[in-house]
C-alpha cells in the first residue's frame, strides 16, 4: 500500500457506492488518509471529564463531536457498541445516528461489537449490523471466532454481498487473550483463525485487499513470531488496538507487524479521546497519532 497522499481532509470518495468491497474502500482511505482509526468510545468518566453527563444528552454529545473532530481526518471511526448500550435503547438510537452520520461525512464505519453465536443466531446479528438498510449497518463488524470459525458464515456471507466487512478476533491485545489464543504452539487457535481468514479472502482476489480482517493487538509482542503466524499471507487488513492508553507505539507497531505492517489499520481510542472536548484539540491529537505511524 502506499504511503498517505492527502492532506488531512483528503475525500474519501471510495464510499459513494455501498457495493465497492469494503477491503477496497478501506485501502483507499488508509492511501488518502493515513493508517488510523479512531475509536468513540464514550466511557463515563470521559463524558465526565468532557463535562458531559453520564447521560443519553451526554452521549449524544460526545458522539457528535469526536465524528465532527476526527471525521474529516481518519481512514475509519470505530464505536465500541457496549458503551451505547449501557444508556439502552435510547443508547443504541444514539449509536444509529452517528453511524448515519458517518455515512453522510463519508468515513468509514466499524461497529465494535465483537458478535460470535451459534449460525442461526449468528444470522440475525448479520442482519442487525451488515444488512443494507438496516439502522445499525456499518461499514464493518468486528467478530469473535471463538465458537468456532465457521459459526461466523451468515456474516461472513452477508458482508460479501453487502460491499461490508468483518475484522475477526485472532490475538487480541488484551494479556488473558493467550489463554485460549496461543493454546497449541505452533498449531495454535490463533493460527487457525488467521489461516481461515486467508482462505476467505479468496474470494476477494480481485479486490485491493480482502474484506475478511484481524484482529491483533499492537501489545502482542512477539506472539506472531513465537506461534509462527504469517499475517502477510492473510490479503485483509489487520486491525490493531493497543496504541496509546494501552501503550503501545508506532515504532512498536513496525517491529510486531513486520511485512504486514502495510496492511494494519491502527486504533486509538482514549489516547486521542482524552483531548477533548475542544474540537482542535482532538484534531491534533489524532494528527500527532498519525505521525507516530
Ligand atoms: O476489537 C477491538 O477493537 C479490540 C480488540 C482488542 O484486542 N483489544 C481492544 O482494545 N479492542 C478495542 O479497542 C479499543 C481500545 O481502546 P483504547 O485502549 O482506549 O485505545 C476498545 O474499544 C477495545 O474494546
Amino acid at each position: 500500500m502506499a504511503e498517505p497522499d492527502g492532506t488531512p481532509d483528503a475525500q474519501v470518495k471510495s464510499t459513494e457506492s455501498p457495493k465497492v468491497a469494503f477491503g477496497t474502500r478501506l485501502a483507499e482511505a488508509m492511501r488518502a488518509r493515513g493508517p488510523l482509526c479512531v475509536g468513540i468510545d464514550p466511557h463515563p468518566g470521559l463524558l465526565l471529564k468532557w463535562g458531559l453527563e453520564d447521560s443519553v444528552a451526554g452521549l449524544r454529545s460526545f458522539s457528535r463531536t469526536v465524528l465532527e473532530a476526527v471525521g474529516p481526518l481518519a481512514a475509519a471511526v470505530k464505536p465500541q457498541v457496549a458503551l451505547y448500550e449501557r444508556h439502552g435503547s435510547a443508547g443504541l438510537a444514539v449509536l444509529e445516528e452517528l453511524l448515519a452520520a458517518a455515512r453522510e461525512a463519508r468515513v468509514l464505519s466499524i461497529a465494535d461489537a465483537k458478535r460470535g453465536d451459534i449460525g442461526s443466531t449468528m444470522a440475525g446479528y448479520a442482519d442487525a449490523w451488515l444488512r443494507d438498510g438496516s439502522s445499525l449497518a456499518a461499514d464493518a463488524l468486528t467478530l469473535s471466532p471463538y465458537l468456532g470459525f465457521e459459526s461466523l458464515r451468515p456474516a461472513l456471507d452477508l458482508a460479501a454481498e453487502n460491499g461490508r466487512g468483518v475484522f475477526v478476533l485472532a490475538l487480541t491485545s488484551n494479556p488473558e487473550g493467550a489463554s485460549v489464543q496461543h493454546v497449541g504452539g505452533n498449531q495454535s487457535v490463533a493460527k487457525g483463525i488467521v489461516q481461515a481468514a486467508a482462505r476467505e479472502n479468496e474470494r476477494y482476489a480481485k479486490e485491493t485487499l480482502g474484506s475478511v480482517g484481524l484482529v491483533v493487538g499492537a501489545t502482542v509482542g512477539t506472539a506472531l513470531n513465537d506461534l509462527g503466524i504469517d499475517l502477510a499471507a492473510v490479503r485483509g487488513p489487520i486491525l490493531a488496538p493497543g496504541l496509546g492508553a494501552q501503550g503501545a507505539t508506532g515504532a512498536d507497531m513496525r517491529a510486531t507487524f513486520g511485512d504486514a505492517y502495510q496492511a494494519v489499520l491502527a486504533t486509538s481510542s482514549r489516547g486521542i479521546l482524552g483531548a477533548g472536548p475542544n474540537i482542535s484539540a482532538l484534531q491534533q491529537a489524532t494528527v500527532e497519532t498519525l505521525r507516530g505511524l
